[in-house]
């Protein structure tokens, strides 16, 4: 298997982010290798190669862009499996919902990337718990909990909700390791989601996104001053 049983960073700023750049997510990525990440997950072809450069750790690798007519943005199409197979990712993460997708259907997807490239592993990103076991029969190698409160269908819930009761139940649903991914926002949380049992953990905007810390300390003191 390529991913740590541990602690893996997610290093991503997307372009309306002010620290949308390949370089500062490859020195991002070496912070986070400094600190104790064991694996690094990172948006477009572009960072990756120069994450690469810098940290020697499994990448999960994605490509987010949208497609008119349909709601998946990660990894949507063969054209972004394409990028990632060349960018030499470890691991494709890809939308595993049952969204309406803009090319192949998710099945065909996995057949594509198991064709084209048989050592590289794949992620399945989940928001239900219908859609992480279709993704298990589908045969991906981890499955990730990234899209539970972003999809239509599961709008507005957190991932922490009820002392993590969704992924509790993704964790019994399937046998396949299950990653936590999605508002893991403090060290305890962290902790708590390698208790009940996930095989490793995917922290992004608690390390990577400055803007928001800034703003989760600002919001604390908003009605003080
Ligand atoms: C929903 C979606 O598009 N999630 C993205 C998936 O790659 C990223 O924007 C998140 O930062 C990542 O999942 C880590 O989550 P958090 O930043 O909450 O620790």
């Amino acid at each position: 298997m390529h991913l740590p049983n541990n602690l893996i960073v997610s290093c991503q700023a997307l372009e309306d982010e002010p620290l949308h750049s390949s370089f500062i997510m490859s020195k991002m990525a070496l912070a986070a290798y400094q600190g104790g990440a064991k694996g690094i997950r990172a948006n477009s072809k572009e960072d990756i190669i120069e994450i690469k450069k810098e940290v020697n750790l499994p990448v999960i690798g994605i490509v987010k862009r949208n497609y008119p007519n349909s709601d998946v943005y990660i990894t949507a199409t063969t054209k972004e499996i394409d990028e990632l197979i060349e960018s030499g990712c470890e691991v494709i993460a890809m939308d595993a919902t049952l969204s309406e997708r803009a090319e192949l259907p998710l099945a065909e997807l996995v057949s594509y990337t198991r064709e084209k490239a048989p050592a590289v592993e794949l992620m399945a990103d989940i928001s239900t718990i219908e859609e992480a076991v279709n993704a298990e029969k589908l045969g991906f190698d981890y499955i990730g909990t990234t899209l539970h409160g972003y999809t239509n269908h599961t709008k507005g819930k957190l991932l922490y909700d009820n002392d993590f009761a969704f992924l509790k139940e993704v964790i019994k649903a399937v046998n396949k390791p299950v990653i936590a991914e999605g508002n893991v926002a403090t060290p305890e949380m962290l902790k708590r989601v390698f208790e009940l049992g996930v095989y490793s953990a995917v922290v992004g905007g608690a390390i990577t996104r400055p803007k928001d810390i800034t703003a989760r300390f600002a919001a604390e003191i908003k009605e003080l001053v």
